[in-house]
């Protein structure tokens, strides 16, 4: 991929401009959208003053918020439409349901060219989210190029791939950083403004036909600001419909916008042509005493503020009623007209032009298929490596192994296998270690990935079980050689069974059991997708397999004994002592050193074989993580 790249920089005429390429025209129009929400009653004070109170007062009933009351609007292809707001005025929530990716339910209706958005359409929606999730550790030139790889159509060739990546770079002037790291809440990385707009770049890659974006330019200064709306505007100008939030627009910016929504507290108080936003304020009674950014004067009048005589300020709630009414009496209705005209002229065309339309659409959807699932494997598992190679591998990591390794070496150095107690004891010892380790480390897989798998399945990047074979099989590599290093280490200092075929032996029980270990946290991680609680649960059931296992405990109550069967960390070690003790020489060894202790470990042990011992760990290799996988389906694609 490297290589690639490399040569599409070094060869400006392989350019290819993908994504200035004509594409399918999306007219959006959303009709009367309101979404409320029920709010949590207020708490009725302390447990202990409503033991006090006499009476028991009656629970009060959920009241509603309203976040977006009937808007209503449009926007068509080579239109660039911005939503302007108050924090907390809505916008935010607009745009997630207007680019098809909210999962709240809100009613009327959001149509491309007069129908419900279909998948092809989400398809050739780019949605660029406030809180822009990128990889960290990827540089910005790796970031928009896997994406590429990914997004663009299998029909596609890599080297046209690359030239879009490299177009994009060179749009959205990211030359300057295309080679540092992303970076996030832990790593440094290039600037704010820059990550938004690689966020912005990601979404430009894939030719959207509708491009919606949440404030794409907070952060940025009021050049680079008006610099990324000039390239929206271009995008518009190709043919696209595009829709962005901005909360302080400058007035040069404000020129670059075709038409305005202006919302405060989720009602509409605005929308249409930008330039005729002034008249209309006027024409409801609402004029700047001096020349003012129309932008900030809309703001103002969203926040109720206004001048009246004298300087003094009017009463905001009356101002913002006053600007609700009039909006809802004179320019409502005529926004909903033209929505229904542009429906049902829409809706015509689409009736008169079906052969028509059917057939391109056809076509574009095999220039649109995604890449194949092998394809999408191979692409996110080189994204994966490169994405953690700083952090399997680190230093802390791996010294935390070696240390742990060298230290037990030495507190079991040379140890004899007649003394079966500290044999047993070191195998134990392994077990455990591994055993919260390894599952440890796995809970922290899919919750640290959430925000961006949720975002990259909506978009309809690769499939879940692409994603799921990538990310788990990638890491074996890394997350194998630690314990192997482990083994390795321990395994010849404290002198275990010293033939290769033992120690091959016992280094793949350990590498299976890891497998499993990873697959319980991998579990964890997926149902609960918050590593904390996760790791929580991780330790306790930990806890539970050692306790019940009956190691600690040999009178373990009844009910509890079954237990011990759904332990991994019962297996292994039941399978560890079995490469080291060969048929009933642990018993001849047991009967000379009188390890009582011991002894009744091995009694336990006996009630599985070691055939049953294999089957166990590998149907919960298995089983962990099919069910690692269902769990992951729950997020919403
Ligand atoms: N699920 C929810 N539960 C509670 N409140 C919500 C929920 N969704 C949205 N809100 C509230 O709705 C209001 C609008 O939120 P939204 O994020 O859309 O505003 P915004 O205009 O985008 O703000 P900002 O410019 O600060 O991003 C906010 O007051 C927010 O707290």
């Amino acid at each position: 991929m490297g290589s690639e790249a490399e040569e599409t920089r070094n060869n400006p005429t392989h350019i290819h401009t993908l994504i200035s390429s004509p594409c399918f025209p999306v007219t959006l129009q959303f009709l009367d959208i309101t979404y409320r929400i029920k709010l949590d009653p207020p708490t009725a004070g302390s447990a202990l003053n409503r033991v006090l109170q006499a009476q028991p007062t009656p629970p009060a009933p959920r009241q509603e918020r309203t976040i977006l009351d009937r808007v209503t609007g449009h926007v068509s292809p080579g239109e660039l439409l911005a939503v302007l707001g108050p924090s907390g005025s809505g916008k935010s929530t607009l745009l997630t349901i207007l680019a098809g990716r909210s999962s709240a339910r809100h009613s009327g209706s959001v149509l491309a060219n007069g129908a419900r958005f279909t998948k092809p359409v989400l398809r050739r929606t780019g949605f660029v989210t406030q809180d822009d999730v990128l990889y960290p550790h990827l540089t910005v030139r790796e970031t928009l190029l896997f994406c590429a790889m990914l997004r663009l159509p299998g029909a596609v060739t890599r080297a046209e791939k690359a030239a879009a990546a490299e177009a994009v770079i060179g749009e959205l002037g990211l030359g300057k950083c295309a080679d540092t790291a992303v970076g996030g809440a832990y790593s440094r990385g290039v600037s704010g403004g820059e990550r938004k707009r690689v966020a912005v770049g990601i979404e430009m890659l894939v030719n959207p036909s509708l491009l919606v974006l949440d404030e794409p330019t907070s952060g940025l200064d009021s050049t680079a600001a008006g610099r990324l709306v000039a390239t929206l505007g271009g995008l518009a100008r190709k043919g696209r419909s595009v829709v962005m939030s901005v909360h302080q627009p400058s007035s040069r910016v404000y020129q670059m916008f075709d038409s305005v929504m202006l919302l405060s507290e989720g009602s509409c108080l605005y929308f249409g042509r930008a330039g005729d936003a002034m008249d209309y304020f006027r024409d409801v009674g609402f004029v700047p005493r001096f020349h003012v950014n129309p932008a900030d004067f809309m703001l103002d009048l969203a926040n109720g503020v206004v001048q009246i005589e004298h300087d003094a300020e009017a009463d905001k709630t009356t101002v913002k009623q006053s600007l609700v009414s009039s909006y809802n009496r004179v320019l409502a209705p005529r926004v909903k007209d033209c929505v229904k005209d542009s429906v049902s002229a829409a809706a015509k065309a689409a009736s008169i032009g079906s052969m028509r339309l059917s057939s391109t659409g056809s076509r574009e959807e095999r220039n649109y298929s995604s890449v194949s699932w092998f394809s999408q494997l191979t692409i996110l598992l080189h994204r994966g490596l490169k994405e953690r190679r700083h952090e399997t591998f680190n230093s802390l990591r791996v010294v935390q192994v070696v240390a742990t390794a060298l230290l037990a070496g030495s507190m079991w150095w040379h140890s004899s296998i007649r003394d079966v107690g500290d044999r047993f004891g070191l195998l134990f010892f392994t077990s455990i270690f591994w055993g919260v380790f390894a599952s440890f480390n796995a809970v922290f897989t899919f919750p640290q990935e959430r925000a961006i798998l949720a975002k990259e399945r909506a978009s309809g990047m690769y499939t879940l079980s692409s994603y799921f074979m990538a990310r788990t099989a990638g890491d074996l590599p890394m997350e194998l050689a630690l314990p192997a290093v482990f083994m390795t280490v321990l395994y010849w200092m404290s002198g275990l069974r010293q033939d290769v075929c033992s120690f091959l032996l016992t280094l793949a029980v350990l590498l299976g059991y890891v497998l499993v270990a990873q697959g319980l946290g991998l579990v964890l991680g997926a149902a609960i997708m918050d590593a904390k609680k996760a790791s929580t649960v991780a330790t306790i059931t930990m806890l539970a397999f050692l306790l019940t296992a009956g190691f600690y405990v040999h009178n373990v109550p009844r009910w509890l004994t079954w237990m011990k069967y759904t332990s991994f960390t019962f297996y292994c070690y039941r399978l560890m002592i079995a490469t080291q003790y060969r048929g009933g020489e642990v018993y001849s060894y047991l009967a000379a050193s009188r390890a009582g202790h011991a002894a009744s470990e091995a009694e336990i042990l006996a009630q599985v074989g070691v055939g049953t011992s294999v089957l166990a760990l590998f149907v919960m290799l298995l089983g962990y993580r099919i069910l690692a996988y269902l769990c992951l389906r729950r997020i919403k694609a």
